[in-house]
């Protein structure tokens, strides 16, 4: 009541002095503080979502595990959701059809990224692929990474080496079967994938002596770690200053060591590339051959170059991993399948050799297993930050520009509209059906859709199919510690790649003639 006297006495005297336009403009203005103040800032037309608080904007939701929280949220607001995540405004889809909608019908207003504060100082102010904006330079580097790094036959060209390394792993757990000792499992997945990535890209493995001196595997593992942290700089501009997190000058330290050493790997390449071309090309020999070789009407030199080997390698070791220990852990949880995949393979392959890469054409049940486990645990659970670069209506929603969109591939691949029994195991439910992993089916995901889908995409099915194969075919496996299949323990570690929270420890038994 005093309140109210109080402001109705300060209103009468403002009229006094002011009249009526300057009372309709003081209401104005007032209104204007008052809607910011409760966070009424939604205007007409944005997509449903939580009120956020002053600056936080919806941080107060969102918890460790992101892609959960925004599949909660989704629940409540729908589909298509809009919150503030900090300072960025934010539109979250969680539906095959919302996904169809932003990734196909506007994909070409939503193939911008945002500026990102890790790949700004590790990828030479994001001249990498994975953050690059959308613009001439991104577009042809697309097309050289899909033609050169990425065709079929590049794939198959790197056969030989995935298989010695496969094999050497098959070695070391045959060991320990024989020792009949427990081994982490997704120590030594993550320890093969690093080695076939850096053979790949580099010409060496992850732990060469070179490497090693160097402190390459240091610097790659500190990349890979420090990129995926949740950093309040990109969500917060004005605090980027500030450095709280301390982040800003680990990126510098990491980006000059990466730096040195690549630089090494560069000059080692040229001094060598009579001798590489003779033997295999890596990644390093065939981008700086592009590089060399072509009049570009884009910018292409050394900077690009090093940003792409390191996106390469940061987009591929833990996702490739992850997706193997994700499909492990599945069937370790379901006997009756593990057991129906081994006889698969068995037929076709036998008992007395190793599954060979050309024995994976024709191994239906295979891909049924591998689609069921990327749609359960897609290894990037949202899709990158993409940005829109206008203004646009969807679903009759106003998007303005620079929103930033997440998809929420884990939420679309247990969508219960279209997925029956979404939390259960069934690599059974694709039979018969066309659903691809290629982003035609927007039920499907794992590697997103459209224009910034992943281009690595034939070469990381390829691997992980391989590894997956091998693993089945060559051991029976059995948790440590006597858990049972049952009480295997799923928990979520969520990152730029959301990966097992806890190691798998297992029991191998080696199972062939031979
Ligand atoms: C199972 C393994 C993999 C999965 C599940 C996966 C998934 C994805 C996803 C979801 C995206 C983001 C799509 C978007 O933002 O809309 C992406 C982007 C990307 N991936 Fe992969 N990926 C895998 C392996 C690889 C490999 C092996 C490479 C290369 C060696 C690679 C290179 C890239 C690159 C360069 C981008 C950024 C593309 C761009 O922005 O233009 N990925 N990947």
């Amino acid at each position: 009541m005093f309140m109210f006297n109080r402001c109705n006495n300060w209103m009468y005297a403002f009229y006094v002095d002011y009249g009526f336009l300057g009372l309709q403009v003081l209401a104005a203005i007032s209104s204007y503080f008052l809607l910011k103040l409760l966070w009424v800032q939604r205007r007409y037309g944005l997509p449903p979502g939580p009120n956020g608080l002053p600056i936080l904007g919806n941080l107060h939701c969102l918890g460790k595990n992101l892609h959960q929280d925004l599949c909660k949220l989704s629940k409540k607001y729908g589909p298509i959701m809009y919150l503030r995540i900090g300072y960025v405004p934010t539109v979250v889809v969680s539906s095959p059809a919302a996904a169809e909608k932003f990734l196909k019908t506007h994909d070409h207003v939503f193939a911008n990224r945002p500026y990102h504060q890790g790949s700004w100082y590790l990828c030479y102010h994001q001249r990498n692929l994975t953050f690059s904006k959308d613009n001439l330079y991104w577009r042809n580097m697309r097309q050289i990474c899909s033609s050169n790094l990425f065709s079929n036959r590049r794939v198959a060209s790197f056969e030989s080496m995935r298989r010695e390394e496969v094999r050497l792993m098959i070695e070391s757990l045959k060991r320990a079967a024989s020792n009949g000792v427990s081994v982490d499992l997704s120590s030594e997945i993550r320890s093969l994938s690093a080695n076939m990535s850096c053979l790949m890209i580099f010409g060496k493995k992850y732990l060469d002596k070179d490497f090693e001196d160097r402190r390459f595997g240091d610097v790659i593992r500190e990349a890979l770690h420090i990129s995926g942290h949740p950093n309040f700089g990109d969500y917060f501009p004005l605090l980027r200053i500030f450095d709280i997190q301390r982040l800003t000058r680990r990126f510098k330290e990491i980006a000059k060591n990466y730096d040195d050493l690549i630089e090494k790997i560069i000059v080692d390449h040229l001094d060598h590339s009579q001798e590489h071309q003779e033997t295999k090309e890596d990644f390093v020999d065939i981008l700086m051959d592009s590089m060399e070789s072509e009049e570009f009407e884009f910018e292409f030199d050394r900077r690009h170059l090093k940003a792409v080997l390191l996106d390469m390698l940061t987009a591929s070791m833990d996702s490739t991993t992850a997706t193997i220990e994700w499909t492990i852990s599945e069937l370790l949880r379901h006997p009756g399948i593990m057991w129906k995949l081994q006889k698969e393979i068995e037929q076709r392959v036998g008992m007395d050799r190793f599954v060979e890469e050309s024995d994976l054409e024709g191994l239906t049940y295979l891909d049924m297993v591998m689609k069921e486990s990327m749609r359960l645990h897609p290894a990037s659970a949202l899709t990158l930050p993409h940005v829109s670069t206008e203004d646009c209506i969807v679903d009759g929603h106003h998007i303005e520009k620079n929103t930033q969109l997440l998809a929420n591939i884990w939420a679309i691949g247990r969508d219960p509209s279209v997925w029956p029994d979404p939390e259960s195991f069934l690599p059974e439910r694709f039979t018969g059906t066309n659903v691809d992993l290629l982003g035609n089916d927007f039920k499907l995901i794992p590697f997103g859709s459209g224009r910034r889908s992943c281009p690595g995409l034939e070469l990381a099915v390829t691997v992980v199919r391989f590894i997956v194969a091998q693993l089945v075919h060559c051991f029976d496996w059995e948790l440590s510690d006597n858990i049972e299949p049952s009480d295997l323990d799923m928990s979520e570690s969520f990152g730029t790649v959301t990966s097992r929270a806890k190691p798998l420890e297992v029991i191998p038994t080696y199972r062939l003639h031979n």
